[in-house]
């Protein structure tokens, strides 16, 4: 009973590929740690401490990698946990009722592409894609969980750990932006406005497990960048995550108690290419599902980024352009769009129409 229940609960094209599902691996840290997708338990992924702030350190991670592990992050082991356990919990209801939305706005149910519409739904594929992606997910926007009409206790349960829980990634947001601007060079008003917790939500994604893995060029998440200024990821320990650096795909493995904050397209445009927004994907395991949760942060509404190596822009005008990329091209040209090309148009013109034979490595994006 209980397993038939699990098998409907997957998007029915991963069904055939999901075999009796495995039991998830418990987040617990200081338990004996299954180090599921680990052999010698290093990487060389950089480490930036919270509690102590290095300006040294986040720079070097910021232009060297767009990527860290984060620890002393004052996160709750309890709450990490707990959260990873309740999502596990959420995503095992059945299919049909996760789809006719089950959950209610403002969270939306979606799986098969990471790219949304800005209302949370699943942006129809374009030309190029023809491949799904092996994730389903639900779409959180922190500023309007209170209007949740939580009538299950479960889904009540859920809107308050995410409420904790994004309480404390807007805090730590704003807590390491600054120093990034601060090494940036920021004027005030930039340090301000750039970055506005009150755009946070939360994406938790399930990862259904596939027998021949991402063998096929099949991924959990395509190469992409994110849109955000800041996305900071909590992975359970089945592992999947990897960064491209130059030229060489990296994993980010799984380490009980610490965060991946990973820089975005407007914190790339912001810092001038200074900084790099990390290219990265989701490999698929080939005997677990996956469960991660990721928090993404933008500019204020309405703020324009300005820097020389970009044309002025709002990220809402960025959003747009990525969303009509992704529906009439099949992927995300992103922030060339809006580059500044020396001895071209489109320093006197707008650039809107002269980038596509750019193909971005992007396929995807957030927001
Ligand atoms: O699940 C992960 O580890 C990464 C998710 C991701 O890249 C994204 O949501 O943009
Ligand atoms: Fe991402």
């Amino acid at each position: 009973m209980t397993l038939h229940l699990q098998s409907n609960s997957y998007p029915p094209p991963f069904r055939r590929h999901s075999p009796v599902p495995q039991p998830q691996p418990s987040y617990v840290s200081g338990s004996p740690a299954r180090k599921l997708d680990d052999d010698s338990g290093t990487d060389p992924i950089p480490v930036v401490d919270l509690g102590s702030l290095d300006q040294g350190e986040l720079r070097e991670a910021c232009r060297g990698w767009g990527l860290f592990r984060l620890v002393n992050h004052g996160v709750p082991q309890t709450l990490l946990t707990m959260l990873q356990e309740h999502v596990g919990r959420l995503f095992s209801l059945p299919f049909e009722a996760k789809q006719q939305g089950l959950f209610g706005s403002p969270l939306s149910y979606f799986w098969g592409t990471p790219a949304l519409t800005p209302s949370g739904s699943a942006l129809g594929m374009g030309p190029g894609q023809d491949r799904i992606n092996w994730v389903e997910g639900l779409n959180a926007p922190l500023g309007q969980l209170s209007q949740l009409r939580a009538h299950d206790p479960l889904l009540a349960s859920f809107r308050d750990l995410l409420q904790e829980y994004g309480a404390h990634l807007g805090r730590i947001a704003t807590s390491l932006f600054p120093a990034m601007a601060e090494d940036l060079g920021l004027d005030q008003e930039q340090k301000d406005s750039y970055l506005s917790e009150s755009t946070g939500f939360v994406r938790v994604y399930r990862y259904p497990c596939c027998p021949t893995g991402s063998g096929n060029n099949n991924w959990g998440m395509d190469v992409h960048t994110d849109s955000s200024v800041l996305t900071i990821l909590c992975q359970d320990l089945v592992g999947g995550l990897e960064v491209s650096r130059e030229g060489e795909w990296i994993r980010v493995r799984p380490i009980p108690g610490t965060l991946i904050v990973n820089l975005g397209d407007m914190m790339q445009a912001i810092s001038n290419d200074e900084y790099k927004s990390a290219i990265h994907r989701v490999r698929i395991s080939e005997r677990h599902d996956r469960i991660s949760i990721g928090y993404f942060v933008f500019p204020g509404e309405g703020v324009v980024i300005r820097s020389s190596n970009y044309q002025p822009f709002k990220y809402s005008e960025f959003r747009a352009q990525v969303q009509m990329d992704v529906k009439m091209l099949g992927f995300k040209v992103g922030l060339e769009r809006f580059k500044i090309k020396p001895n071209s148009d489109d320093n006197n013109n707008n650039n809107n129409n002269n980038n596509n034979n750019s193909k971005g490595i992007s396929s995807h994006f957030q927001g």
